[in-house]
């Protein structure tokens, strides 16, 4: 059994529990929350989804001690364009907590990052503030796939679609996703590549379609890797967590970029 498929599995339990509780009171609702459709598009420099990830199933521990309201103002103070908070408990050691704090804390778009299978989880994801939750083409059917990314549209709440392959790249776009983010890592192995962002994002024909690289960024040299292909953000766990200056490292990652891709990174 792969981690993905142990994760899919607590999952389920936890889609159990969840449609036995009452769903907490919207606490976001006095912000306006922006889009990162909107925002995304049109900036002249490198986007970053910066994210908030204590540990992980690759990695373990990252830092376990990290306060996210702390982390989340960082991160918007150095210019990020939108902030992704893991919310998983088993594998992350994150919360919806977290993701409620940092809602209180902060105006920029929020990513619930978390293995989404069931509506409910939408809701308590749009309840604690999100303003975009992650689709998965990996662990779900197209029906599954459909259902969730429709449910999520009609909640206003945005969609970000994450592919790993081909296959799963040419789903997302029969899907309509206008979203789209290229995992590096193999969820199933752990293994990164930078070489899958420029791989997948040549399947992208729609110039409208928002392109995220994620996973394994650590600095500018592959920030121009991943930017060959025209992309508008790229999300970084790991490597802000673990850094010491990150106003420095945030300089060194926005690099300008124009449409058709990083200039000169070819
Ligand atoms: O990061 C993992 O080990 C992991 C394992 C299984 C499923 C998902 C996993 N990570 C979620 C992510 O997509 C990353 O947190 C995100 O892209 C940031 O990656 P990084 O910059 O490498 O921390």
């Amino acid at each position: 059994m792969t981690i993905l498929d142990k994760i899919i599995r607590q999952k389920e339990i936890e889609v159990e529990l969840l449609k036995k509780q009452p769903l907490p009171e919207f606490s976001g609702a006095a912000k306006s929350i922006k889009k990162i459709e909107h925002s995304f598009h049109n900036t002249q420099q490198m986007n970053v989804i910066a994210e908030i990830k204590r540990s992980s199933p690759s990695k373990g521990e990252i830092d376990m001690a990290v306060d996210p309201v702390k982390q989340a103002k960082l991160y918007e103070s150095c210019g990020a364009g939108a902030i992704s908070v893991l919310t998983d408990e088993t594998f992350f050691n994150g919360s919806m907590e977290d993701l409620r704090n940092v809602r209180k804390a902060v105006d920029l778009p929020i990513l619930c990052k978390d293995f989404m299978i069931d509506p409910i989880q939408i809701d308590h994801a749009k309840a604690a503030g999100a303003s975009i939750i992650l689709l998965i083409v990996a662990a779900l059917s197209d029906n599954k796939l459909q259902e969730l990314f429709e449910y999520a549209t009609h909640q206003g709440i945005e969609v970000l679609c994450e592919v790993h392959d081909a296959n799963e790249m040419t789903r997302a776009i029969e899907l309509g996703a206008t979203i789209i983010g290229i995992n590096n890592r193999n969820l199933k192995t752990f293994e990164v590549d930078l070489s899958a962002t420029e791989q997948l994002a040549s399947m992208v024909k729609n110039p409208d379609t928002i392109l995220i690289s994620e996973s394994g960024i650590k600095s500018r040299d592959d920030v121009i890797q991943v930017g060959k292909e025209d992309i508008n953000g790229i999300l970084v766990g790991e490597t802000l967590m673990r850094s010491n200056n990150i106003a420095a490292l945030f300089n060194e990652l926005k690099i300008p970029i124009t449409k058709g891709g990083i200039p000169n990174a070819r």
